[in-house]
């Protein structure tokens, strides 16, 4: 399932360009201290949430994963899933999707599923995978449909290993989801593609100068 390196690199310097991906210091939901953060929030114009699109799109069927629809877990999910059927649909490939409130409704049509009947084949849409709690509960809504999750894609896997300090697992969130559910986790880019990016011919020296604190922080807590 290899995506062209380019468009990988060219997601990691479009990321860092629009601010989502940034360096210095901040906490992770697992508490770590790190030296770079992916924040989706922040595609928060219509320019850039629909280039966005256009990666998680091409990723995907670069990927060649068959698929009938998308999934996207409430609520940065949601946007995501949306554009990225907007971005198919221009591509020649109208896909429906559908996506979860995080409160069930309890009048017009009630219920947390929102948008297409979960049928067939389902692509889960997220930003990033932490300690796959979105992940395991987008798995349980599509199966209790009676659909079947094929694939999860993603935005940035940071190839890190889960757990605390001093119990840090073998394998990362991402390769457990593969591991537990039986489903490929697709990444339009990731950590090797942001070292290379941060290594790259042209890179800024002012982003260069994180190239160190990545990759200690890498060095403690990603995978082999
Ligand atoms: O693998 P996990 O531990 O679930 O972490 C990843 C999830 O966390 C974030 O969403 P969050 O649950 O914070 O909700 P939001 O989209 O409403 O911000 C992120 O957008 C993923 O969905
Ligand atoms: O691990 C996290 O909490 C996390 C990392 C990251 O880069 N982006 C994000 O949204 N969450």
């Amino acid at each position: 399932m290899a995506i062209a390196t380019n468009l990988r690199q060219e997601f990691i310097a479009f990321s860092v360009q629009a601010g989502v991906l940034r360096f210095g210091e901040f906490t992770t939901k697992a508490g770590r201290q790190s030296p770079y953060f992916f924040n989706a929030g922040l595609f928060h114009d219509g320019a850039t949430l629909a280039q966005v699109a256009q990666f998680y799109a091409q990723t995907l069927i670069d990927s060649g994963v068959e698929f009938d629809m998308l999934f996207g877990p409430a609520y940065k999910g949601i946007t995501l899933a949306s554009a990225t059927a907007v971005a198919l649909a221009g591509k020649g490939h109208n896909t429906s999707f559908a996506y979860n409130r995080k409160e069930a409704k309890d009048h017009g049509e009630g219920g947390t599923i929102v948008g297409a009947k979960l049928q067939g084949k389902v692509v889960i849409i997220d930003d990033v995978i932490s300690a796959g709690t979105s992940v395991r509960e987008s798995v349980e809504m599509i199966r209790a449909a009676g659909a079947e999750p094929c694939a999860v894609l993603i935005a940035l896997d940071r190839m890190e290993r889960g757990g605390k300090d001093g119990q840090i697992s073998e394998l990362s969130a991402v390769q457990e989801v593969t591991q537990k559910y039986g489903i490929p986790v697709i990444s339009i880019g990731n950590l090797d593609d942001l070292f290379g990016f941060l290594n790259g011919a042209g890179a800024d020296p002012q982003l260069a100068q994180h190239k160190e604190a990545v990759a200690a922080y890498r060095s403690r807590y990603g995978i082999a």
